[in-house]
């Protein structure tokens, strides 16, 4: 294993190349029963501040927090590219070096391995022979015997999987004879794979040892939330992490001093560098572009400029490959050219044939060149070097587009299939596998490296793996998903052909969806994103569509001349077909309603345009990019939200994009930043703009943010932030919630940042705390107790709250008499709202002291507690008091007759009240009905 997780691919390793990154604990909304959300929507979204606090080392991920029981099933959570699998890897590696000592064992299961149906397979031979990087095992059934006698000690990990579905159909009840059967014997090889990893993630087999799981977090995963005790997730590269990867990338100094600048002046390129797969991107865009050339300034150039190195490189190697070649066979054909007698005639011959081979035609043109004088000599062969070469450049384009074609339109398949599996058979042909392969694009995963091996028949097992482990020289992934095998290319039973890397896969079905032949615009159409109808869809759009779609658009707009190499057209078709294309998106993106855009698709919306408006390497424009990126910043609401979007640190740059160009006709926008996780850095770029007239963000992040520009001095801004920030209305669904607003009351009663000693910009306070008029507290009767004492500590402040909403917060009667002392302050207050919250007379008797001294409360409802005739009584002695009182409601809480005539003859001083609801079972229909007939303001409902 220690030799088998080192390759990354391209001469990366692991212990070279590796940069330790942070995950951070991630947690659900709900408890996670019976829902049948998308997980990445029931993840609650952390502000900066609080998740540089949750943050873990890859050390702590089998460790329970605060001694709290070691986790047993644990769910890796990243989207494409982050570094699950990397993370994974470097993990095994840390156990062969004795770093995870807790555990024994360690398997790691792949996904692509329930290719595998036929049921040959035992737990045994699954683990010590299907397994990725297991060693050859010279004793199988000790080894399976210890396995079986300490489950505690082994780690099972599963990667490889497409999506978090392919888990939850394994998670599928199983059935009970086949329970019994693999209780009784494990080792029958009568399994099928996709048999064994259900009995494995459904604890029948290997009860008690711990499950490491990784996955894209899109799409529902009910049963597996019921079972993980952790969901953890890779966090991306830091601009810190950044540096220290391309300082390993880049071991030349000088190399590594002029990456490290050229991407620094490249903000896009920097950001989209969170996600390590694109940092890697980037690091071979940075390698190989060292001279002038313009950086790519979008996804669509980055990718574009990749695929263009990586065939630049192809057609480098194979020509001389064939030069090789061709050397000795000029060789040969001058040791026999004596004997043949009519080169000429061989020559013509090949001439005439245009679909000669790539090797054939250098041979030949080598070989003129190689013979010099020959060439004069031998009048039939008028074709000179160079217009050889010529033809030579043409019969390689030509080869190379019909390729890329094939390619584009296999990616797109994949797309559409959701797959990053190539289909088998002879959709893919030997030439395209071998470009694949040769480009890095594709990787060959080996299924079986063993045959089974039982103690006995030692085979030379693990040979295979090893060999195959360094195999390929420029895959982005080879050696990074399990075993591969470029030599052998073809996918027979034992492979599988996969596509190395996700954001080429979607860059090349892009390519294909805007400049294939075979793509009607009708539909293209069709592919375009926000289509009618989608918005009420459920189904979230994946990732690899997602960019695909944005791809496609980019490539629209792209340089025309950079598309040269990629399609068959002739130049003035081309222009015709783009222009068509690009019509169609405009006129779709023009004439979407953008008030019915949901906030992830405005981010989306703003994606597109960045993509189109600014991927002409030069930084140039053409007018129909200028004209969307106009009508996009025209149209986007005044209050724009991405509430609820978690925004990645590459999202906030193509938004700053559009908000600017708003800036320069005049827009101002209010923006909500809240429940979205952008990083601080990314919400001092984007509240910071000019135009911003109001915005909201996560309350911890915006004191952190304004501790930071107070700590640099920028008073300026620091104005600006504070007086731009709005809270209103608030509605804390999270704990946090509340302990942030507790942190900017106090900053709003003390008038100063924790630790400044004086601030005048904050020498009135805390504007959002003093506009904050309505606060709802919505964390239910399980987090709600956890908040109270914070909330009853920093309701003083709030002196303006006109609405406090605590509904159902189990505040019962100490909590009651505790925001009775508070509600003394709260001299605005119009609306309370304390219904179920199992307060009794106790607790209703302390409040009533208090309310009356609330003048402009109208509305308060105690609906659904436990208040009998006592607290009734004490409503009713105070009821006269409150004289701007409008609306009480006491229905559904113990009070019998008594207290209800109580209240009813209460009610009689009352000019004010409009409405008195107190009805509950406990007094008689009778009695109600004969209160209700002398005042008419007494009501069932
Ligand atoms: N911590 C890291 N240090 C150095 N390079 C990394 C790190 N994490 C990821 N990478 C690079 O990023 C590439 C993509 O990472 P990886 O394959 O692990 O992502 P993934 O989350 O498994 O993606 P997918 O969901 O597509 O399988 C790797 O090939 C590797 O080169």
């Amino acid at each position: 294993m220690n030799q088998s997780c080192q390759d990354m691919g391209s001469d990366l390793s692991l212990t070279s190349h590796y940069v330790n990154v942070q995950l951070s604990q991630r947690e659900i909304l709900r408890s996670g029963k019976n829902t049948n959300k998308d997980l990445d929507k029931e993840l609650v979204i952390m502000g900066d501040t609080d998740r540089q606090k949750s943050l873990l080392g890859q050390s702590h991920i089998f460790k329970g927090s605060n001694g709290d029981k070691p986790r047993r099933y644990i769910m890796l959570l990243g989207n494409a590219g982050m570094g699950k699998t990397t993370l994974i890897r470097k993990l095994c590696l840390d156990w062969s070096r004795d770093c995870i000592p807790q555990f024994d064992f360690v398997f790691f299961l792949d996904g692509k391995a329930l290719s595998l149906t036929e049921p040959t397979n035992s737990l045994q031979t699954l683990l010590l022979n299907l397994s990725s990087f297991a060693p050859v095992c010279m004793d199988p059934d000790a080894v399976y015997a210890q396995i079986l006698a300490a489950t505690k000690r082994v780690l099972i990990i599963f990667d490889g999987f497409g999506e978090l579905r392919d888990y939850e159909i394994l998670l599928q009840t199983l059935e009970k004879d086949l329970i019994s059967s693999l209780q009784k014997d494990s080792k029958a090889q009568t399994y099928t794979v996709r048999q064994l990893y259900s009995a494995i993630l459904q604890r029948v087999l290997l009860p008690g040892c711990t499950l490491l799981l990784s996955t894209r977090p899109r799409g529902t995963a009910s049963q597996l939330l019921r079972r993980t005790d952790s969901l953890l997730e890779v966090c991306g590269f830091t601009p810190t992490d950044i540096e220290i990867y391309l300082s390993q990338y880049f071991t030349d100094p000088g190399l590594r001093a002029s990456a490290l600048d050229r991407l620094k002046n490249c903000s896009y390129l920097h950001l989209l560098c969170w996600n390590p797969g694109l940092c890697r991107l980037v690091c071979l865009v940075l390698e190989q572009c060292k001279g002038l050339e313009v950086l790519p300034r979008t996804l669509t150039g980055l990718c574009h400029q990749v695929l263009r190195l990586k065939m630049e490189k192809d057609s480098r190697s194979t020509h001389s490959q064939a030069e090789a070649q061709s050397e000795i066979s000029v060789e040969s054909v001058e040791k026999t050219q004596t004997q043949i007698s009519s080169r000429s005639q061989v020559t013509r011959g090949n001439k005439n044939t245009p679909t000669k081979s790539r090797a054939q035609v250098h041979t030949r043109s080598r070989s003129q060149r190689a013979r010099g004088s020959k060439k004069q000599e031998n009048e039939e062969d008028d074709i000179d070097g160079e217009g050889m070469q010529s033809v030579v450049g043409e019969v390689d384009r030509t080869e190379e587009r019909e390729l890329l074609s094939q390619l584009s339109s296999l990616a797109w398949d994949g797309v559409k299939a959701n797959s990053s599996i190539l289909p088998t058979g002879r959709t893919v042909s030997a030439k395209l596998k071998a470009f694949g392969h040769r480009t890095g694009l594709f990787f060959s995963y080996h299924l079986r490296t063993r045959q089974v091996v039982s103690s006995g028949e030692r085979e030379g097992g693990g040979r295979e793996d090893r060999e195959e482990m360094g195999a390929g020289e420029d895959g982005e992934k080879r050696g990074n998903k399990g075993r591969m095998d470029t030599e052998n290319a073809d996918a027979s039973d034992d492979h599988i052909l996969l596509w190395a890397n996700p954001f080429l896969q979607s860059y090349l079905a892009g390519l294909h969806l805007s400049l294939s032949r075979t793509v009607t615009d009708r539909a293209f159409l069709q592919t375009l994103p926000f289509q009618s109808g989608q918005k009420g869809r459920r189904r979230p759009q994946r990732e690899e569509l997602e960019l695909t779609q944005r791809f496609a658009v980019g490539l629209l707009f792209y340089n025309r001349t950079e598309l040269q190499r990629l399609h068959s057209y002739t130049e003035t078709a081309f222009r015709d077909m783009v222009a068509a294309k690009q019509a169609l998106v405009t006129k779709h993106l023009e004439g979407l309603s953008h008030g019915d855009l949901n906030p992830a698709q405005v981010l989306e919306a703003c994606h597109y345009v960045y993509e189109v408006s600014s991927t002409h390497g030069d930084g140039s424009r053409n007018s129909g990019s200028t004209q969307l990126v106009a009508h996009l910043a025209a149209n986007l609401p005044e209050v724009l939200t991405f509430h609820g979007v978690p925004l990645k640190p590459s999202d906030m740059f193509p938004v700053q994009n559009i908000l600017e160009r708003g800036g320069t006709k005049g827009r101002q926008f209010c923006l909500d930043l809240e429940n979205s996780g952008i990083q601080i850095s990314g919400l001092r770029s984007l509240v910071g703009l000019n135009n911003i007239n109001t915005f909201r963000a996560c309350i911890a992040d915006v004191i952190t943010l304004w501790e930071q520009l107070e700590q640099s001095g920028e008073e300026g801004l620091l104005q600006g932030m504070v007086s731009k920030f709005k809270i209103h209305p608030l509605k804390a669904t999270q704990v946090c919630h509340i302990e942030h607003l507790a942190k900017l009351v106090n900053i709003h009663t003390h008038k100063k940042l924790s630790d400044s000693q004086s601030d005048s910009i904050l020498a009135e306070g805390v504007p959002a705390v003093k506009e904050l008029h309505r606060l709802e507290l919505a964390l239910g009767p399980e987090k709600g107790p956890l908040v109270l004492p914070k909330l009853w500590e920093l309701l003083p402040g709030l002196h303006n709250l006109q609405h406090l909403d605590l509904e159902n917060s189990k505040i019962g009667d100490k909590g009651a008499e505790k925001l009775a002392d508070a509600l003394v302050s709260l001299g605005s207050l119009e609306i309370l709202n304390l219904s179920q919250n199992c307060i009794g007379d106790q607790g209703v008797t302390k409040l009533a002291t208090t309310l009356r001294a609330l003048p402009k409360l109208h509305c308060l409802s105690l609906y659904s507690n436990v208040i009998s005739d006592e607290g009734a009584e004490s409503l009713a002695d105070v009821l006269p008091h409150m004289a701007s009182l409008t609306n009480l409601d006491v229905k559904y809480n113990k009070l019998t007759d008594v207290g209800a005539q109580s209240l009813g003859a209460s009610l009689k001083n009352c000019k004010k009240m409009k409405t008195l609801r107190m009805w509950n079972q406990c007094i008689p229909y009778g009695v109600f009905e004969r209160l209700q007939q002398h005042d008419n303001r007494i009501l069932l409902q």
